[in-house]
């Protein structure tokens, strides 16, 4: 099933690398976990960071309602920042921070049912193209990784990247980032 790996199922079952993530509980190193594992949490963590879709798609109260002590009229557009949400400290260790190892053990996934981390969307307006959108992703990532070193230019480390956002109703990066690749080519 395509979906199997995107904390579904197919990760659940490894212990989780370094301490905070788990409580400390269990711990193991990178390497213990697949490639493809791997892969699927590295496309989490970045739907985590840089949601495609930031502001997911307005909503409209249909009767009246209280959030939080808020009162909500009846007809309010809503538009819900998921960019937010992903990035809270309430919710996330170190939100900032690129942490695929974050989703191993954790029961967080994308279905929609979890109001931290849903970057297709929740309810009957939720991503349709979920699957096809990942499967995208991952063939595209997959091939280019299996075909190619990268590099960043000029001996540029990867701390120095600049991952900051554009906002808009689609997220996009501020600045294009800049890849040199070289063949790789594998022993036969
Ligand atoms: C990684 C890829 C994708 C991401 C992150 C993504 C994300 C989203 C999000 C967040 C929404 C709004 C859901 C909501 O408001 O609850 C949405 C809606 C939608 N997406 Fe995607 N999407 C992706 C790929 C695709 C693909 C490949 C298709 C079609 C082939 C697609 C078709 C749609 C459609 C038609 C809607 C509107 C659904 C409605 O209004 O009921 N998406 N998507």
């Amino acid at each position: 099933m395509a979906l199997q790996g995107y904390g579904v199922s197919a990760v659940t079952n490894t212990a989780a690398v370094g301490d905070e993530w788990n409580n400390g509980k269990e711990k193991i190193h990178e390497s213990d976990i697949k490639g493809l594992d791997y892969l699927k949490l590295v496309i989490m963590e970045s739907l985590r960071l840089h949601p495609p879709l930031p502001l997911l798609l307005s909503r409209e109260c249909r009767e009246n309602c209280e959030i939080a002590g808020y009162n909500i009229p009846v007809k309010t557009k809503v538009i819900i920042n998921l960019w937010k949400i992903a990035h809270d400290p309430d919710y996330w260790t170190d939100p900032e921070s690129f942490m695929p190892e974050r989703f191993i053990k954790s029961s967080v996934n994308m279905m929609g049912q979890d109001f931290e981390y849903f970057p297709f969307g929740s309810g009957r307006r939720m991503c349709p193209g979920m699957t096809l959108g990942l499967a995208n992703v991952e063939i595209a990532l997959v091939m280019l990784l299996y075909h190619f070193n990268w590099e960043l230019p000029n001996g540029a480390r990867s701390e120095d990247l600049d991952m900051k956002d554009v906002f808009g109703a689609s997220l996009k990066r501020k600045n294009p980032l800049l890849l040199v690749p070289s063949l790789y080519k594998p022993q036969d």
